[in-house]
């Protein structure tokens, strides 16, 4: 069953005094399947964020529609918004996007503050969590006393506490060291396994090597998609470079 279903979508930007239009995004359809690992890729400027931004509810699209878990995100008023996004989605950042005057413990907690839960609750919500994520040590701390790896945990475990439908990341190992990426990567890997339906927007190769299909967005449209089959992610990463070096030079659907 799709978790996610994007039909037509199709995305104008016009600035103030409507003079200049930007065709940000032509025509998107695509579905993820509850339980995919589904990377984007696309060159700069092809769209990727504009798509995430609608994906999330952040923007309206000038045409087409979004379903989530079957239910069109057109049909969500502003009022009912933010707590829809907090029921089905969660967000994983190249920044992270934690408060530094919270400490992680309470920087996980935020979503579920915000949904009037309490204390114990959460905390029983956070405890197996933290275990898996290998955080448990630094809950206390403040994001300034930890590495970036460990900060993007505290944001993955942010994202998964609300049990979502699916995780949107944006370029989640951006600003992270090698180490740290393949961290995360292997993280994303298992939580995936374990049923976590991920969307992850990337510039990255490696990145996109561990999902099990990656789609490429080129000129507004989704160009090309790859499925990692039996692949292995080495092999995986060969494909996907040789589908981006064929895009980069004009080849049509390598
Ligand atoms: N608010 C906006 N107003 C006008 N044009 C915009 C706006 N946001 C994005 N664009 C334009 O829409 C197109 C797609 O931009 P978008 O940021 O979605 O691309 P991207 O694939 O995420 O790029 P990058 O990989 O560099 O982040 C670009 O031509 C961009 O200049």
């Amino acid at each position: 069953m799709a978790v996610l279903e994007v039909n037509g979508l199709k995305k104008i930007y016009t600035t103030r005094f409507g003079g200049n239009r930007v065709q940000a995004l032509t025509n998107v359809s695509f579905a993820v399947e509850r339980g995919e690992y589904v990377a984007i890729m696309g060159e700069s400027g092809s769209g990727k964020t504009t798509l995430l931004n609608i994906l999330a509810a952040l923007d309206r699209p000038t045409e087409g529609e979004v379903w989530l878990n079957g239910r069109a995100l057109s049909s969500v008023s502003e009022k009912e918004i933010a707590a829809f996004r907090r029921q089905n989605l969660g967000f994983v950042f190249q920044d992270f996007n934690l408060l530094d005057t919270f400490s992680v413990q309470d920087n996980i907690f935020l979503p579920l503050v915000l949904a009037g839960r309490h204390y114990p609750e959460m905390n029983q919500c956070l405890r197996p969590i933290a275990e898996k994520l290998g955080i448990t040590d630094i809950l206390q701390k403040y994001p300034y006393e930890i590495s970036g790896g460990q900060k993007q945990r505290a944001a993955v475990a942010r994202a998964l506490i609300t049990a979502p439908q699916i995780i949107l990341a944006d370029e989640p190992t951006g600003a992270l060291d090698s180490r740290a990426s393949d961290s995360l990567l292997s993280l994303f890997g298992e939580i995936n396994r374990e049923g976590q339906t991920i969307l992850m927007v990337t510039h990255s190769t490696k990145a996109a090597s561990h999902a099990g299909r990656v789609l490429f967005i080129k000129d507004g449209v989704v160009f090309h998609q790859l499925y990692r089959g039996g692949a292995t992610n080495e092999e995986f990463f060969r494909r996907i470079s040789d589908t981006l070096t064929a895009m980069a030079t004009g080849g049509a659907n390598a």
